[in-house]
Order: structure tokens, then sequence, then C-alpha cells
């Protein structure tokens, strides 16, 4: 399994945001720590889904960074991408897990560290953890753990934890005090002039 890297940049697909602009501005600066997850509006067709999931592919592989594809392993397995991510509404994780194979990175959602812990043994290699602060990026989503929830799953699992929901790079070191490996953000680098400097922080932040 490739060791992975501590951001993950989730595509913004919202309307009037340019999910690619953000990561040809990002993929330079990046390095090794960067992983793309293709996330796309539930209302997004598969082909839709496919024809970004090539793009960004294509657009990570000059530089070794890793892709994954939120929720729709088909479309990960089509388009070349390294592994996918599953939460409750999607394949439970075991069967995620033969869908992908053993060598793929399978992200699982977890929020407290009896699910985690599931998970891990289902056979997810790291575990999305949130949402840690409050977000207007997804509707309908649970209350905020908290860093207290972050720390709470990181010490049930041994895979790496990473935060997601409303984290910005002013977060990252008490994250990082609770145990989180990474942090998963959209609006963190998709709502921002300069997306560069911003995933620059943020790397900055992660391996200091
Ligand atoms: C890294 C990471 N963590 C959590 C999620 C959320 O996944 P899920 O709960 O399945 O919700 P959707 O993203 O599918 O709306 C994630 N995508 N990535
Ligand atoms: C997909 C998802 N799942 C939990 S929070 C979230 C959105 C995170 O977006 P942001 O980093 O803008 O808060
Ligand atoms: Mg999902």
């Amino acid at each position: 399994m490739p060791s992975l890297g501590r951001l993950h940049l989730i595509t913004d697909t919202r309307p009037g945001r340019d999910s690619l602009a953000v990561l040809r501005a990002v993929l330079p600066m990046a390095g090794g720590e960067l992983v793309v997850q293709v996330r796309v509006e539930d209302t997004a067709t598969d082909r839709e889904a496919y024809d970004l999931a090539r793009r960004v592919v294509a657009l990570c592989t000059p530089y070794a960074v890793t892709c994954l594809v939120n929720d729709r392993l088909h479309v990960a397995l089509a388009a070349g991408a390294v592994g996918g991510h599953v939460g409750a509404d999607d394949l439970p994780v075991e069967a995620a897990r033969r869908v992908l194979g053993p060598a793929a990175v399978l992200g699982a959602t977890a929020r407290e560290p009896g699910s985690a812990a599931e998970a891990v043994t289902a056979g997810a290699s790291y575990l999305g953890v949130g949402p840690c602060h409050a977000t207007t990026t997804k509707d309908g989503l649970p209350p905020a753990i908290g860093v207290p929830g972050i720390r709470a799953v990181a010490e049930a699992v041994a895979v790496p934890v990473i935060a997601i929901g409303g984290v910005t790079a002013a977060d990252v070191p008490e994250l990082r005090a609770a145990g989180a490996y990474g942090v998963a953000v959209v609006g963190a680098l998709s709502g921002v002039a300069d997306p560069a400097r911003a995933a620059a922080e943020l790397i900055g932040a992660l391996t200091c």
C-alpha cells in the first residue's frame, strides 16, 4: 500500500467553483503530501464523475500524487485511481475492499471509536473523521465532534486519521496533538484567492 499523504484535497464541484484550476495551482508545490479525492455532487451522472476522475488522474500522475474517488468505486477502477472513500450511505467497507482489491487505498468515514475500529477490521486503510467543525460545504451533517472527538477515534485505531469538516491551517497543530495524521479539506483550498499558498500553509503545518 502506498504511503498516505497528509493533505487531502477534495474536489469542489459546486456551481461557480473550478476544481481543476485549484488542482493545477496546488499540484506543483504539494509534493508527496497531497492526496486528491474526486467528489462530485450526488446529482452528477457516472459519466460526469468518470470524466472528472480521468482528468484528475491525468493531472496527478506526473506528480505521483495519489488520486481517490469518493463513493463510486466503479468510477475509481475505471479511471485508474489508486482507491476510494466510502461512508455510511455507500458500499460497506468489507464490500468496498473486495471491489477495490487488497492493494488499493480505501478510506472510510467514522465519527466515534466503535465504528472506527469496525471499519479498520473490515479493511479501511485510513479513516476520514468528522465533521470536526461546523461547515457549510455539505448539508445534513451530524453535529461537529470537535478536537476531542478526533482524539477519541485516533486513540482507538492504528490507521491514519484524517480530520474533516471546517478544517483550516490554524486548526492543524491541535489536530496533530490530538493524534490526527492529516486533514481533508474542500473550502480551505477551493474558496480562497490563492490555493497554492493555502496548500503550502496546510502542508507546512502538517509536516513541521
Ligand atoms: C476524507 C473523507 N472523510 C469523510 C468523507 C465523507 O464521506 P461520506 O460520509 O460518505 O460523505 P460524502 O462525502 O460521500 O458526502 C469524505 N468524503 N472524505
Ligand atoms: C464531505 C464532508 N464530510 C464531512 S465534512 C465534509 C465537507 C468538508 O468541507 P470543508 O472542508 O469545506 O468544511
Ligand atoms: Mg459517501
